[in-house]
């Protein structure tokens, strides 16, 4: 077991510099179209070098090269401790030279329990008879989990995990390959599941494995962690380099984006909040069940109203108890009747206790869970046939007519509001990008028009501009009459979409904001001291390399 040894091997060695991995000149077309075009950049040996783009700009088609799923065009070098590759790249080769990667899918098998999970591959057979001693991989794997201060029990199946647990197991699977010293890991959108507690852990033990020369590339869009985490950033646009490792010293939050999109954020303004109505709300009372106990609240008409809080505060267990997917053992939801249907209609009293998914769907709630790979959004179908499937199945059910040329026009529709990369309704959406297969997944349930929707990390894996295009989405949901509630982690997703915020504590609503309310805000009240912590507590190295910054301070 390598990782127990980190902290051991950087006190005695000093860590390696140069360059760890050159990748010269890669391009990758698919069909007609050139996704890669001549990029090249390289990550040090011991540094956290970020690579960062919009939604479908090619950082998981780099990834995807570097371990073997692709094969690049012909004509670039990708090259590891000074020699080349033989491409395309295999996955033995690129494990053998120490390569690790967590992809954005996890790749995790759900029928299998976190052990066979984590130990798959790796298995030891020892003693006379070779046989795999289970004691020692049970211990191997425990202390894999000390090592990032996460507990998640061996012998659950995978697919029994939240979605941080999920992201956990995977970002273990390959921190247990770290050679001190040696490699290079590279994590493709692998933090985007991980509370703001599993975040700083991961971060502190990158920390230690860089510290020994280890190599990190870090695919993320959650600009803070590169202002925080990153000795160098490798933007891509469109398939090109438009900066190739530059220094994150002295970088900040704004001058990312301006590079990322070649543009200036666009920032929705305050004259886009709809003001909240003045009809009646909708009424959440008494909810008890998983992580709550006896919570209320109301969401007004026109506004979107967030949860959040820590991991385990309750507030992401909110949704599922009120869709019917977690029972709730008391507790209710009246949706008021919507203004147009006239006096004599009535409230809707639901009661919680028994509710099922499809009682929910039926009584007008939907849920847009988080992780879409796991709750609906089937990759061989078309981008229409995702977009279009509440309704092409409600129809089924109801044995209405429901044309394809109709449900291409609602795909139409949806791609061109949420600005869906490439948009074309036939495509696959298995060969969209990460982000683009969110907006279509969140594009699935705004089609429904619910009366009440809820939403857990709907902007996750998405980039800081299709954050605002959801975000708007959302709002405008909310300004047409649907009642909005938005579970999230994510200040900064939090602070542009919602009018109010409920932080919660220990299964209940501890403290509410309103808007306008920065990120800090949010983070300010998610941790009762107010502090936000640095995500990276950079070691001092024995040995500075070039151009280091160590300690350098951040805007
Ligand atoms: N198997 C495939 N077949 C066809 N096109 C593909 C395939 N895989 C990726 N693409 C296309 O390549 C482009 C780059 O995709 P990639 O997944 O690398 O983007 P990304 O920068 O990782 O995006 P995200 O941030 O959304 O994950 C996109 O236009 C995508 O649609």
């Amino acid at each position: 077991m390598t990782l127990g040894t980190i902290d051991g091997v950087r006190a005695e060695t000093p860590a390696p510099r140069g360059t760890r991995l050159a990748v010269d000149s890669l391009s990758k077309t698919f069909g007609r179209s050139r996704v890669l075009k001549d990029i090249s950049f390289d990550v040090r040996a011991g540094e956290v070098h970020a690579l960062v783009g919009q939604n479908g700009s090619g950082k998981s088609t780099v990834a995807k090269i570097l371990s073997g799923l692709y094969t690049p065009d012909p004509g670039g070098v990708v090259s590891f401790d000074g020699r080349p590759f033989d491409l395309p790249v295999t996955p033995l080769d690129a494990r053998t030279r120490g390569m690790a990667i967590v992809h954005q899918s996890l790749g995790l098998v759900d029928e299998f329990t976190v052990l066979d999970n984590l130990r798959v591959g790796r298995l030891e057979a020892t003693g006379p008879f070779r046989r795999v001693d289970w004691k020692r991989e049970r211990a191997a794997a425990k202390a894999v989990f000390d090592r990032i201060h996460r507990d998640v029990p061996l012998d659950a199946r995978v697919g029994s995990l939240n979605e941080e647990e999920r992201a956990v197991v995977a970002i273990a699977r390959a921190l247990q390959d770290a050679t001190p010293g040696n490699g290079l890991i590279i994590f493709d959108e692998s933090t985007r599941a991980l509370g703001r507690r599993a975040l700083e852990s991961f971060f502190t033990l990158l920390d230690e494995i860089v510290a020994t020369g280890t190599a990190v590339l870090l695919i993320t869009h959650r600009l803070e962690e590169v202002v925080d985490a990153a000795d160098r950033v490798t933007i891509l646009r469109d398939g090109a380099v438009v900066e190739s490792g530059r220094e994150v010293a002295g970088m900040t939050e704004a001058t990312l984006t301006t590079l990322i999109l070649g543009r200036d954020l666009i920032e929705l303004g305050e004259h886009d909040r709809p003001a909240a109505g003045n009809g009646a709300p909708v009424r959440v009372e008494g909810v008890t069940g998983l992580g709550v106990h006896d919570i209320g609240f109301e969401i007004r008409p026109g506004e979107v109203l967030g949860l959040t809080g820590l991991a385990g505060s309750g507030y992401d267990d909110v949704p599922y108890l009120l869709a019917g997917v977690s029972p709730a053992s008391a507790g209710s939801v009246t949706i008021p009747a919507a203004e147009s249907t006239g006096a004599q209609a009535s409230a809707r009293d639901i009661r919680l206790p028994g509710l099922s998914p499809s009682d929910a769907i039926a009584a007008g709630i939907s849920l847009i869970p988080e992780g879409r790979e796991h709750a609906g959004i089937a990759g061989t179908l078309s981008v229409a046939e995702n977009v279009a499937f509440p309704q092409t199945s409600r129809a089924r059910r109801q044995l209405m007519p429901f044309s394809i040329r109709g449900e291409r026009a609602l795909a139409e529709r949806w791609i061109e509001r949420l600005d869906v990369r490439p948009p074309r309704p036939d495509v696959p959406v298995a060969t969209l990008s990460g982000g683009n297969q969110q907006k279509v997944f969140v594009a699935k349930w705004l089609a429904t028009d619910p009366d009440l929707l809820l939403l857990h990390e709907p902007t996750q894996a998405v980039d800081i501009g299709a954050r605002h295009v959801i975000a708007d989405a959302i709002r405008r949901a909310a300004a047409d009459g649907t009642f909005v509630l938005v579970a999230g982690s994510d200040e900064n997703e939090l602070s542009l979409v919602c009018d109010r915020v409920l932080v919660f504590a220990d299964g209940a609503v501890r403290q509410e904001l309103t808007a306008p309310m920065s990120p800090d805000d949010i983070v300010g009240a998610i941790y009762a001291d107010g502090s936000r912590a640095k995500l990276r507590q950079r070691a001092p190295l024995s040995e500075p390399s070039a151009g280091s910054h160590e300690d350098a301070p951040h805007d």
